[in-house]
């Protein structure tokens, strides 16, 4: 029997990534190429047109899996009955600027639209955010929405793991698939950790693989911070197809389980593991099955690596008083 179709809400729909978000979403790429969906897109009102064309633009391409379009510059509208929540909307970074200079402007968004969805969205409602400052976006909205469960809020840095498996893949000259269990701690910034002690190439460690420690901790780490900066300077528009393709990875994942043996990097909800703050929303490595993300737990952690998930959450608590500051 055909499954019913799910609502999968994406903001700021009109804006690039969006525009490489939802023929992925309608194509069966996030939810499966069985599960029909509805789209509602929101974006705002100087931009209603161009949602509007992403609209015929969808109706034109005549997918299959694709039983309505939404597009709205209501938020009530846009929420109601959504099952999954994609948070795109907001103003992006541009050349020269760190995430804490797109906070003042978003995180006001993320507290509005957290009341929207709580009141409108179906129960269970998975939310994604992507818009900078993720994590801390997806904590406003978490503490703003006291009824979503805490489980149920989540923020992109499957960008920066798949960032982590091709760096791998490119040194090592293998297939990035077969590349796995890189961790990304912390936060989507400059001090993200990108940490490969555990991660694998057929079986064998990376680190003896690679057998260069000096570039593992050092360029490598540092690549990966700086790769949202080094689209930006080479595109002079921030990342979208990668974006997009991350986010439809994290919700998969998340919604049909990881395969055995696998884990991925989610924004999630801290509740200490790892000597992290709780009350933070930190990437760890995480498993899912049945619609749950776990924390992958007992990985050892060397000194050097000790550090680096402290310091990305000390950015984290700054960030949160930062942007406290900002909505007062
Ligand atoms: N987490 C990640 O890995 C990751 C990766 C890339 C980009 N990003 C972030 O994603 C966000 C979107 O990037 P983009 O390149 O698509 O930007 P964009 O400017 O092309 O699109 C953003 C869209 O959001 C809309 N918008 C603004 N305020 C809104 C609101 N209140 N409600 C609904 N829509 C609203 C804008 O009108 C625009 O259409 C940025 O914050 C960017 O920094 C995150
Ligand atoms: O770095 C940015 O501002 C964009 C995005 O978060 C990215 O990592 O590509």
């Amino acid at each position: 029997m055909a499954k019913e179709p799910a609502r999968v809400l994406v903001t700021g729909a009109a804006g690039q990534i969006g525009y490489a978000l939802v023929p992925m979403i309608a194509r069966g790429v996030m939810l499966g190429l069985d599960q029909p969906v509805i789209l509602h897109m929101l974006d705002i009102p100087p931009a209603a047109e161009a949602l509007n064309g992403v609209k015929m633009e969808l109706v034109d391409a005549a997918f299959p899996l694709l039983k309505g379009v939404v597009a709205t510059t209501d938020v009530v509208e846009a929420c109601t009955g959504v099952n999954y929540a994609v948070m795109v909307g907001g103003f992006p970074r541009k050349e020269g600027m760190e995430r804490k200079d797109v906070m003042t402007k978003n995180v006001s968004i993320y507290k509005s639209q957290a009341s929207a969805l709580e009141k409108h969205a179906a129960a269970n409602c998975k939310v994604l955010v992507v818009a900078n400052p993720a994590n801390t976006n997806a904590l406003i909205l978490k503490e703003f929405a006291p009824s979503i469960p805490e489980k149920n809020i989540t923020c992109l840095t499957r960008l920066d793991h798949n960032r982590a498996l091709g760096q791998i893949s490119e040194r090592l000259n293998v297939q990035v698939s077969d590349v796995k269990n890189a961790i990304i701690w912390g936060n989507h910034s400059s001090t993200q950790y990108p940490d490969v002690n555990h991660a694998t190439v057929g079986g064998k460690p990376v680190r003896e693989l690679v057998a260069d420690d000096e570039w593992l901790n050092g360029e490598f780490i540092k690549t990966v911070q700086q790769r949202g900066a080094a689209i930006i300077k080479a595109r002079k528009l921030s990342s979208a197809l990668s974006a997009a393709s991350s986010a439809c990875d994290h919700i998969r994942d998340w919604v049909l389980g990881t395969p055995e043996g696998t884990w991925v990097s989610m924004g999630v909800y801290s509740d200490g593991s790892y000597n992290v703050p709780a009350g933070l929303i930190y990437s760890f490595p995480v498993t899912c099955a049945n619609g749950e993300w776990k924390i992958v737990q007992g990985l050892s952690i060397d000194e050097f690596s000790r550090k680096k998930l402290d310091l990305t959450a000390e950015e984290l608590s700054e960030e949160k008083t930062l942007a406290y500051s900002c909505l007062s």
